[in-house]
């Protein structure tokens, strides 16, 4: 019974992506046009086990060398598209965003529960309603509300650096996790074992784990969805359905305490209180209240471990790099001095240490994939079809390694973005760090704000320095949508005996 069942799966599967493919060729490009260049796909399966499930950038990034900048890859019935260049990534992404502008189906993390999640959501009115709001509350002018809630946090990251250097790993998350539970929801973390940071990270872990193209066989056969659960093979769907109560935990229960402080009047501005002071009445439950659930819940889910992300990559940078460190220290000397530490309104007269930040969002591109679009329409691209409903994947990694815009791109340069004077290339902002066209990251000011903030102020106060027992070589980064540096060594020593007065 259980080799007939598992046969009868298999057969389905094939059974419909036969089908699915033939319609593509009979309906889809009536004009025959070829797709852009890409590995030569396997029958039925396409590339799929060509391209790795560790690190793919790198995959990607080498067959941009060999195929171009815009490649075609067919993962079982998903068409996928990978841009290798700015150019490419912007005449489509941006320039052609009414249709560009959607995702893929994450049929997994839908049946998980996390489809209130606005990254993952299609384009479309839904997606409107939770972006204009989320955009009303992250926008640049709003988020300088929040600088001081950022400024009070990083001084005690610092603090936590003086006290136990070596773990500052573990310190990066705990300021990521807290300056964002404090601003989202007016929540004061505790030290160790947090209630809600437990629920929010386990739930960014199970979604981590279905966000990259191919990573469950649910999005690329969904009509496996429809067959008995009691068939081998559709464990998926328990997984599934025991994930359900943590979705609606992480979503409900730090929002509920925002809430429950704002209608006591006890609790501090955060953007959930700000958001529920537009609704018309408190107490009752108002609809929109489920969008401003998704839209502080998607905060924590896409802010955390990126913000986190990047401020470990500064430190690796600041420890392989002495002379950097050394410039940027001696800006903020120069201008702020030593008698106190660097304020937001210091920003705009360090330059170079504005440029250490945006280094540091080129080099090791947090995400290095971006997050995938989908296509809405069928179109075509330097004589080259793109089919309607296709994954478009913009290699972030290979976009800030592209020799042709960035000299010497492996190494760190913060000089790369400043004119010969000194002053900043306004122009140059990486910003392809945070995707492209209408899905561009909304938070984008506030890591802007929040990592500058802590880089200004470690610089300030402290040498970042290699350590004797980090072994040379390159520190590996995890995998996923979001990536993180593996644990690594470095020393992290006060630059003089006023740092503790400075700090404490
Ligand atoms: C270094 C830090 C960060 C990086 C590198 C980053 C990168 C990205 C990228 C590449 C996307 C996809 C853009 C696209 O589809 O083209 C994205 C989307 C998003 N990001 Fe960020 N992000 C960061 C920090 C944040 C923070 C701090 C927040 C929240 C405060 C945030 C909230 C979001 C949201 C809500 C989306 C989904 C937008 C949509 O689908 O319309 N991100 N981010």
């Amino acid at each position: 019974m259980t080799v007939l069942s598992a046969l009868a799966i298999g057969a389905f599967s094939v059974f419909l992506l036969i089908v699915k493919r033939y319609r593509y060729w009979r309906d889809v490009n009536p004009l025959g046009l070829p797709y852009p260049p890409g590995p030569k796909p396997w029958p039925i399966v396409g590339n799929y086990f060509q391209v790795p499930a560790q690190h793919p950038w790198f995959t990607y990034t080498e067959w941009g060398r060999q195929y171009g900048d815009i490649i075609y890859t067919r993962l079982l019935t998903e068409d996928v598209i990978i841009i290798n260049s700015a150019k490419i990534a912007n005449d489509l992404l941006e320039s052609r965003s009414n249709i560009y502008s959607s995702r893929p189906p994450f049929h997994m993390l839908n049946l998980m529960g996390f489809g209130f999640l606005l990254v993952l959501m299609p384009y479309g009115s839904e997606w409107r309603t939770y972006r204009r709001l989320f955009h009303q509350v992250f926008r640049a002018d709003n988020i300088v509300d929040y600088f001081p809630a950022m400024a009070e946090k990083s001084r005690e990251l610092l603090v936590r650096l003086l006290h136990r250097p070596d773990d500052f790993m573990k310190h990066v998350q705990h300021f990521a996790a807290s300056d964002m539970m404090l601003i989202l929801y007016g929540y004061k973390m505790v030290e160790e074992d947090d209630r809600f940071l437990r629920l929010v990270e386990k739930a960014i872990k199970v979604i981590a784990d279905f966000t990259l193209p191919g990573a469950s066989v649910v999005d690329l056969v969904p009509d496996v969805t429809k067959l008995p659960s009691w068939l081998p093979g559709m464990q998926f769907k328990s997984y599934a359905a025991s994930c359900l109560g943590l979705a609606t935990e992480m979503r409900n229960e730090p929002f509920n305490f925002a809430k429950s402080n704002m209608v006591s009047g006890s609790g501090m501005k955060c953007i959930a209180s700000q958001l529920l002071g537009r609704l018309p009445s408190r107490n009752d439950t108002h609809p929109l209240e489920e969008v401003i659930k998704g839209v502080a819940g998607v905060g924590y889910t896409a802010g955390a471990d990126t913000t986190a992300g990047a401020i470990d990559t500064f430190f690796l940078a600041m420890s392989l790099c002495p002379d950097v460190q050394r410039k940027a220290q001696e800006e903020i000397d120069r201008i702020v001095g030593t008698s106190r530490l660097p304020e937001f309104d210091d920003r705009r007269l360090l330059p170079y240490v504005e440029a250490v930040l945006w280094e540091v969002l080129r080099w090791r591109a947090v995400t290095p994939l971006g997050v995938s679009h989908a296509t809405t329409e069928a179109d075509t691209y330097d004589g080259y079809f793109i089919p309607k409903g296709a994954t478009i994947v913009m290699n972030t990694w290979a976009i800030h390694m592209d020799e042709r815009v960035y000299d010497e791109p492996e190494k760190f340069k913060p000089e790369r973005f400043l004119n010969p004077d000194g002053t900043i290339r306004g122009d140059a902002y990486p910003r392809t760090a945070f995707g492209m066209g209408r899905r561009i990251c909304p938070g984008r000011h506030f890591v802007d704000a929040v990592a500058w903030i802590v880089m200004a102020r470690v610089l300030a106060t402290f040498d970042v320095l290699k350590s004797k027992d980090q072994p040379d070589g390159d520190v590996p980064y995890t995998n996923g949508v979001a990536i993180r540096l593996t644990p690594f060594k470095c020393s992290i020593v006060p630059r003089n005996s006023g740092v503790k007065e400075l700090i404490l």
